[in-house]
């Protein structure tokens, strides 16, 4: 597991992470989740020991990482997936890392074939697509078979086939029994991955609970009615002494009381129902609603409007990725398709 205790940063006037005390626990998926600036770059690189705390701690298996013999073996990281020597090939790239950390060289083919990068392994790292760089990161990480996984961002650049990928790799790792931390902006890929979320927001902890805690505490859930018989189902519900509100589009929605107490009240009353549904916000709903107030940059609604003009986006070359690894992200899914 990992244990922050006290955890603070700060850069000159700067507090980026503030008095952070949380446990990141085995064999579950364990999200982190903050608005932008909120620290979560800042924590991770001080659990792998890359930026020093200015006060608290980070174990590691109750260890701190500099007392790891092979820290590799302990705890694996994605991070930066840019952050590669361009000129070595992907294989070298890994058996460099392995060879570093008294991992068996068996162990590089192993991870390659993990991530999908076997035919590509002996090409420089320098032509890879961002979706390239991604899975040969995550193969560093799962290089020395460790027991505890940090992942930031690790979707950025994926394809959805990929991110369906490391949806799977990310709970198979936890279903081991491993620890897996997770960073993403993608809300819907985290509500799909994550069992557990620990939330920041200015460097503080603002939540440490499960998903399903987490948005039924932040968020409002409800039932929505439609009828053709509007009026008679509102007196009916204020009958009994329910509040119904008519939202715009012809239904009615009712807080705090089950769909089938409702359900069996208008079939009492004899009122056709055309909709009786129960809603909960997501978890991108829930999470706006805990850090509204801690969010550091706000769009500004006059440079919004300046920046993406109402119609259709404008009709320009989208971003590719260069070189030949778009070819063969191109070619896999090609493969995938045939
Ligand atoms: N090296 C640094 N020097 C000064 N300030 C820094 C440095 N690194 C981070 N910060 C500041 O610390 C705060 C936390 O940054 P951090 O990158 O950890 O946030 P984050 O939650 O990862 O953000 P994002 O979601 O945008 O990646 C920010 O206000 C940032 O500007």
């Amino acid at each position: 597991m990992i244990e922050l205790q006290g955890l603070t940063k700060h850069y000159g006037d700067k507090v980026a992470v503030d008095h952070l005390t949380c446990t990141v626990r085995p064999g579950i998926v364990t999200g982190f989740l903050g608005p932008n600036g909120a620290g979560k770059s800042t924590t991770m690189r001080m659990m792998l020991d890359l930026d020093n705390p200015t006060e608290g701690t980070v174990r590691i298996d109750g260890r701190h990482y500099r007392r790891l013999r092979n820290p590799l073996t302990s705890i694996g990281a994605l991070l930066d997936a840019k952050a590669i020597h361009g000129g070595r090939s992907a294989y070298h790239h890994l058996l460099c890392l392995a060879q570093s950390n008294g991992i068996p060289r068996a162990r590089v083919d192993e991870v390659l074939d993990t991530v999908g990068l076997t035919s590509v392994a002996k090409k420089r790292t320098k032509g890879f697509s961002l979706g390239m760089g991604q899975r040969l990161g995550i193969a560093a990480a799962l290089l020395g078979d460790p027991q505890v996984l940090l992942f930031d961002e690790p979707v950025n650049g994926l394809d959805p086939e990929g991110i369906h990928w490391i949806r799977h790799l990310m709970k198979d790792l936890a279903a081991q029994g491993r620890t897996v931390f997770v960073s993403s902006h993608l809300m819907s890929e985290m509500a799909l991955t994550a069992d557990h979320l620990i939330v920041i927001g200015q460097g503080r902890l603002m939540a440490d609970t499960s998903m399903a805690a987490f948005i039924r505490e932040n968020s409002r859930s409800y039932v929505r009615m439609r009828s053709p018989e509007q009026e008679q189902l509102r007196d009916l519900l204020h009958a009994e002494g329910i509040t119904a509100v008519a939202v715009g589009d012809g239904s009615l929605e009712v807080d705090g009381v089950p769909a089938a107490r409702l359900g069996e009240m208008a079939a009492r009353g004899r009122v056709v129902l055309h909709e009786l549904s129960p809603r909960q916000a997501s978890l991108e709903e829930a999470f706006m609603q805990l850090t509204a107030a801690s969010v550091e940059y706000h769009a500004h609604e006059d440079r919004r409007v300046a920046v993406r003009p109402p119609g259709p986006p404008p009709a320009g070359p989208p971003v590719q990725p260069e070189g030949w690894g778009a070819d063969w992200d191109a070619h896999r899914r090609q493969r995938k398709g045939s």
